[in-house]
């Protein structure tokens, strides 16, 4: 049981350059949300965002997407503009459990090959990866409603990893899961990022989880969202959860805190207390 086979190793995935997002505005005024940002990622790297609430992060990443348009600059995948339309070969997870009640695990699971022509011999071969991938062989032909939160995310993961994405956009996947569970289903991602070679893009509100997962860490302004810090953790490429017991990583989560504390601030109306 294999996974994809011929990612390219060099290149950059995403670029974007003076990209702003000013959204129509009530009073006929604009809505700046986001912007400038200027960003590359690198191929193969996991790359988190973190940022005060309402600072831009979902908005970023349905640009990378292709679900919203840059009101500026220019956004690209694999050199490629993005407008429209999800880019083939970027799969997205989004943070609501997405998964459809009504089909089995195998069946959400195969949902997500029903646009792409693929012949049934192969179509097996990435639906009993990517089950096995997540765990969820023996859970095959369970509905939804039998399994648990954490179980359920693994469905929608799988059903995009069939699609055998280059670049994986994560949206707060883990943010309706208990802590526990998060840091578990973390080291189900970084798991699947070694085996994928995928660039992954994630955004998370939790600190931990950007410091846990990612090779490097946006930190995002408040509104309208620029990248104030990149921090990089410097984290090997077998990591798992345990590393929230490294010394290490008490200070980078410290750095992040450190680079985002003014700017949370910011976003509740309060810069400056408690100096
Ligand atoms: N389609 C839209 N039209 C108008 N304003 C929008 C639209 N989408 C988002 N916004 C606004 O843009 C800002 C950024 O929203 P976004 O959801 O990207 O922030 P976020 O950082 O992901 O927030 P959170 O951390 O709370 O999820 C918010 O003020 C939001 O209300």
């Amino acid at each position: 049981m294999t996974g994809p086979k011929h990612f390219p190793r060099s290149g950059t995935p995403v670029s974007l350059r003076g990209v702003d997002k000013i959204f129509d505005g009530t009073d006929g005024q604009g809505f700046h949300a986001l912007g400038p940002i200027d960003l590359e990622l690198r191929q193969g790297e996991f790359f988190a965002v973190v940022g005060p609430s309402g600072c831009g992060k979902s908005t970023l990443l349905e640009l990378i997407a292709g679900l919203s348009t840059a009101t500026r600059g220019e956004v690209t995948f694999e050199g490629q503009p993005i407008h429209g339309k999800i880019p083939e070969g970027v799969g997205v997870v989004f943070q609501e459990d997405a998964s459809f009640p009504w089909l089995t695990v195998v069946d959400n699971i195969a949902f997500g090959l029903k646009r792409m022509k693929i012949a049934p011999a192969e179509r097996q071969r990435r639906i009993d990866w990517a089950l096995a991938l997540m765990g969820l062989t023996s859970f095959a032909r369970s509905y939804p409603a039998q399994l648990s939160g954490g179980m359920r995310q693994r469905v929608c993961i799988a059903r995009t990893l069939v699609t055998e994405p280059r670049l994986i956009l994560l949206d707060e996947p883990f943010g309706a899961l208990d802590q526990q569970t998060r840091l578990l289903m973390g080291d189900e991602v970084l798991n699947l990022w070694r085996k994928t070679g995928a660039t992954i893009f994630l955004i998370t509100h939790a600190l931990d989880e950007a410091a846990m997962l990612a090779d490097r860490i946006g930190v995002m302004s408040s509104r309208p969202g620029r990248l104030i810090d990149i921090v990089e953790t410097g984290w090997s490429r077998d990591r798992d959860s345990r590393i929230v017991e490294d010394e290490a990583f008490g200070v980078v989560t410290a750095r992040l805190w450190r680079s985002l504390r003014e700017e949370s601030m910011k976003s509740m109306g309060r810069p400056g207390i408690a100096a």
